[in-house]
């Protein structure tokens, strides 16, 4: 049996209006449906654009947002339906590591006493004298020297502070890691150390990863299998190699040809598929496939009524598109004119694009500046909408205060009091 499984998991914020926000408008379907499985000692890699709801669903994992439905059951208990006071003893098996380590670390507290703190409060070590001790063994396995105990967060660079920020969830020895973005606040030189530090633990102390993270070479070598989200949802979920040698869904595709290659003839001859419109709010998601509003073989059959389930296609991948096979098969066109007119601005080239893909299925994209990933943005269309992004702006600043404090604390007596203070200057 997996550790970790999540069974059809689902997080829906409501969108308060009214002058205390009293009264339910919508929704925000910020994880609508995810299942996926982690075996022990394995690494999940999640990834998709930004607001597709990564961070809300590791989150809902350690049950710091809460679960609407779905089971998300860990090393046979289901946390989902566990009363509070039980899930403190699991709080400590699962872990998260924070994108920002300065955000996520108290500036006023020394590396001691940041990760005694969570130790105390879960009762590991007798005294300070024995917690003492285990931290310089777990900095020493992060690779910071023990006289980092007494000094503060500001005296490191960023790559040593997300260090202390794996250590932190060391010391309470967990079962499982959630990295959230755990290099993206970092220089390109140092991401790739932290990124073989956490392989090297993973291998010394049978860890399970849940590696969270937009880019999708991040997660390409510490993965072994990679879920793709998007607007809630997954849309497809392939051991990592084979994800990469042959993405099948179209927002993977997307996805990958946007990915940089080193040699620049293979980036030259590559397919480019460019996305066209906005990340749909997800106040307000599309019908049907999710993706449909973005596809560039978007059909009109049941694309923008039925909504695809994530199948299992015989070779590995999961899937979930109407049409997998038939836009292999060079079945089904790509409708790409629309997409190519919105990055270039010219009829011309979206018309020479279309002619190109005429019995083809891959087709070469004049290559445009705007990239495949676009950064999301909510597009502004009824009400709801607007009071959904009020919404999400003001969760945005909650959630801060409740990572910073969930994170720092850990449970403990002053957490809440964290949660609600000012950010630490
Ligand atoms: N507490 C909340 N209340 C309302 N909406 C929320 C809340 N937390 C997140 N959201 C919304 O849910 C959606 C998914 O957010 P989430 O942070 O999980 O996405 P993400 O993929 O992790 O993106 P990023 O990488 O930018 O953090 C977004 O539209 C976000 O604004």
């Amino acid at each position: 049996m997996s550790l970790l499984e999540l069974d059809d998991v689902k997080v829906h914020f409501p969108v308060k209006k009214g002058l205390f926000f009293d009264r339910t408008v919508g929704h925000v379907y910020a994880v609508d449906g995810v299942s996926l499985s982690i075996e022990a000692g394995q690494t999940y890699g999640l990834v998709g654009e930004s607001g597709c709801g990564k961070t809300t669903l590791g989150r809902a994992v350690l049950r710091l947002n809460d679960i609407t439905d779905g089971g998300v059951v860990f090393d046979g208990t289901d946390l989902a339906k566990l009363p509070s006071e039980e899930m403190r003893a699991f709080r400590r098996r699962l872990q998260m590591v924070f994108q920002d380590p300065l955000g996520s670390l108290n500036p006023r507290q020394n590396i001691e006493s940041i990760l005694s703190e969570g130790m105390a409060a879960h009762g590991i070590g007798k005294d300070q004298t024995e917690r003492r001790e285990k931290i310089k063994d777990i900095l020493a396995k992060v690779g910071l020297p023990s006289n980092a105990l007494s000094r503060y967060p500001h005296e490191f660079s960023g790559g040593q502070r997300q260090r202390i920020g794996i250590a932190r969830a060391l010391v309470l020895e967990p079962d499982v890691i959630i990295c959230d973005e755990p290099v993206s606040a970092l220089d390109v030189s140092v991401q790739a150390q932290v990124i073989n530090l956490l392989e090297e633990l993973q291998e010394s102390l049978g860890l399970t990863y849940l590696v969270i993270a937009h880019d999708l070479a991040v997660v390409r070598h510490i993965s072994d299998v990679i879920g793709v989200m998007y607007l809630g949802g997954l849309v497809e979920e392939a051991p990592s190699d084979a994800l990469y040698a042959k993405p099948r869904h179209p927002y993977t595709k997307a996805l990958m040809s946007a990915v940089p290659v080193p040699d620049p003839e293979v980036e030259d001859r590559r397919e480019r598929i460019l996305l066209h419109g906005d990340l749909p709010s997800p106040a307000n998601p599309p019908a049907g496939c999710r993706f449909h509003t973005r596809c560039p073989w978007v059909q009109e059959t049941k694309c923008a009524t039925e909504r695809p389930p994530l199948l299992d296609t015989g070779d590995g991948h999961k899937v979930a598109c109407h049409f997998t096979a038939e836009i292999e098969a060079g079945t089904v066109k790509q409708t790409l004119a629309t997409g190519i007119e919105a990055v270039t601005g010219t009829e011309t080239v979206a018309a020479e694009a279309v002619e190109v893909s005429e019995g083809e299925t891959e087709t070469e994209v004049p290559a445009a500046d705007a990239p495949a990933k676009e950064p999301a943005t909510v597009p502004a269309q009824a009400d709801a909408d607007a009071d959904a992004k009020e919404t999400e702006a003001k969760a945005a600043d909650v959630k801060d205060a409740e990572k910073e404090a969930a994170d720092a604390t850990e449970e403990t007596a002053d957490a809440t009091e964290k949660a609600e203070g000012s950010p630490k200057a």
